[in-house]
């Protein structure tokens, strides 16, 4: 998670209440943070004034709080603004979920002008299409341009307010075990809607035989070979697994529970760029057009199509379309067997909605990530529903009470996170100007 915060004074006090020693922020650690925070014109805390703290935290890949692209394009645009900030990250890198949690293969889906971070292009001769290689490298020199430096290994493990102008975050210090405080005017939360893997509860596996994982310990499809391997959800995580699968020799299939949009990538380019020109069913319409004349009926074959459009759906329920990088066509060829929900599990056996069991090497659970927010954030459910995301719809889902702000939970990839992160650093410096006529 990313804990951003502005504060008049970044300072964080050890367990035993020991205030901070660096310029504005200090850790009670020994790394000295306060270097290359964009923290080094922070007074020492008295001023309670426009000091800002910015706090990633990551969870099991990285806790991929904090320093993931939302964490440090939100980092570039204070830095642009000249307001300090904190980035507290729970891995040991930027960009975790790129770096620790993601298949070999990835490649980003939307074109690279769509998923370009604040006040630094790709450059051009990256591809339309970038690999998340690339990406990685983007991302890394992205942070030595804005000169980011997260505080790596904090875990965040609360944040309160303190009714007056304060943020409190607490984190662990995963290489000391020690817990550390951050105090800041604002938090800005950009732990991700991806923090945690999601595996749903199914009868009997805890029974399981087999080797279970998570899509984002998913790396590719090597030690899979000759081996049967079901991949349950048909997200763009698990269309991908078993493409992949199949590719490296493995008998792969896929538990299909609800019904989905297929497009291929440059259907989906062209949809986004005729949206400036078209009403949004309009483009709905043909794109459904589109992807029923490349991949025609597929529902013979166990996948059926939503009645609902597919910008439509990213649009209120978040629900990517699946990006084909060539499954449908293993699908069809009957490389990759397709089944319903999975019901239940009986030693090495699963059992389907339809009453059908197959027998699996390994199991791999696309299904999903959830967000981490309300295991940490104590507020008053203002910003932040029961499930860690915004309460309010996009555009009005940034932005909370006391100077809090969450960055890249709109379900809008890293188009929607480059838009958060404007929007906040710009409402960030208002307040603080407001701030500084009245105090003048
Ligand atoms: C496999 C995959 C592929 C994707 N591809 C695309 C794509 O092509 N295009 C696109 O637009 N979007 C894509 N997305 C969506 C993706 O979520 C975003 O692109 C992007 O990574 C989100 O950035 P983020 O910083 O919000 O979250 P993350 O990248 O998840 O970063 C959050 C950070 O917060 C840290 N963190 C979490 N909890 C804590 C805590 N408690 N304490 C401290 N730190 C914490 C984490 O360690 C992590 O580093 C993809 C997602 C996945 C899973
Ligand atoms: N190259 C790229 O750009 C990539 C982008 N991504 C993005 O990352 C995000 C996460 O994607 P992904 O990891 O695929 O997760 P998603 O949440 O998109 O998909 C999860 C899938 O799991 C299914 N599922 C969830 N629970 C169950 C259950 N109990 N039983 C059966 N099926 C279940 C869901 O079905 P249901 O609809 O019924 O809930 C859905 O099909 C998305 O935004 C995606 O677009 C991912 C991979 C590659
Ligand atoms: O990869 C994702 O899931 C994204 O959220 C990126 C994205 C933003 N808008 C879209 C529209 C169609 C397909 C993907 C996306």
């Amino acid at each position: 998670m990313f804990f951003y915060g502005i504060c008049g004074d970044v300072c964080c006090v050890d367990d035993a209440g020991c205030s901070s020693d660096g310029p504005g922020f200090c850790s009670s650690g020994s790394d000295g943070v306060s270097d290359g925070l964009g923290a080094t014109d922070l007074d020492d805390g008295d001023s309670g004034g426009d000091k800002v703290l910015v706090e990633s935290s990551v969870l099991s890949c990285a806790f991929r709080l904090g320093a993931g692209p939302a964490g440090i394009a939100i980092a570039a645009c204070l830095n642009v603004l000249s307001i300090p900030y904190i980035v507290l990250e729970r891995e040991d890198c930027i960009a975790s979920l790129w770096k620790k949690k993601s298949y070999d293969r990835l490649k980003l889906h939307l074109a690279k002008k769509y998923c370009t971070l604040p006040h630094m292009p790709f450059p051009s001769h990256f591809p339309t299409f970038v690999s998340k290689y690339m990406f990685i490298q983007y991302l890394d020199n992205y942070v030595a341009q804005f000169n980011i430096n997260p505080l790596y290994s904090r875990s965040i493990e609360s944040a309160s307010h303190d009714g007056g102008e304060k943020w409190k975050v607490e984190a662990r210090n995963v290489g000391s075990g020690e817990m550390e405080v951050f105090e800041g005017r604002f938090l800005v939360v950009a732990t991700g809607e991806n923090c945690e893997g999601f595996v749903p509860k199914v009868l009997g596996l805890e029974g399981y035989g087999g080797e279970l994982l998570h899509s984002s310990e998913y790396d590719n499809g090597k030690m899979y070979s000759g081996k049967d391997v079901l991949v349950v959800g048909c997200g763009n995580s698990g269309m991908e697994i078993a493409y992949d699968l199949c590719n490296c020799g493995a008998r792969a299939a896929i538990s299909v529970r609800s019904p989905v949009h297929i497009l291929s990538k440059e259907m989906v380019q062209w949809g986004m760029s005729m949206l400036k020109y078209l009403p949004l069913n309009v483009v709905d319409k043909m794109l459904q057009t589109l992807a029923n004349f490349q991949y025609g009926d597929l529902s013979h074959y166990g996948i059926q199509t939503p009645s609902k459009g597919p910008f439509h759906l990213k649009g209120t329920i978040g629900r990517s379309p699946v990006i084909d990088v060539g499954t449908v066509d293993k699908i069809k060829t009957g490389d990759i067997q397709v089944f319903p929900s999975i019901m239940s599990v009986n030693g090495d056996n699963i059992e389907f909605a339809d009453g059908k069991t197959s027998r699996f090497h390994a199991i791999v659970f696309a299904t999903g990530y959830k967000s981490n927010v309300r295991k940490w954030l104590k507020d008053d459910g203002a910003l932040f529903n029961d499930d860690g995301m915004p309460v309010k719809k996009a555009p009005d889902h940034w932005k909370g009470e006391n100077g809090l702000y969450c960055i890249g939970f709109a379900r809008a990839g890293l188009f929607g996170i480059s838009i958060d992160a404007q929007n906040i650093a710009k409402h960030i410096n208002l307040i603080l100007s407001q701030q500084k006529a009245v105090d003048q």
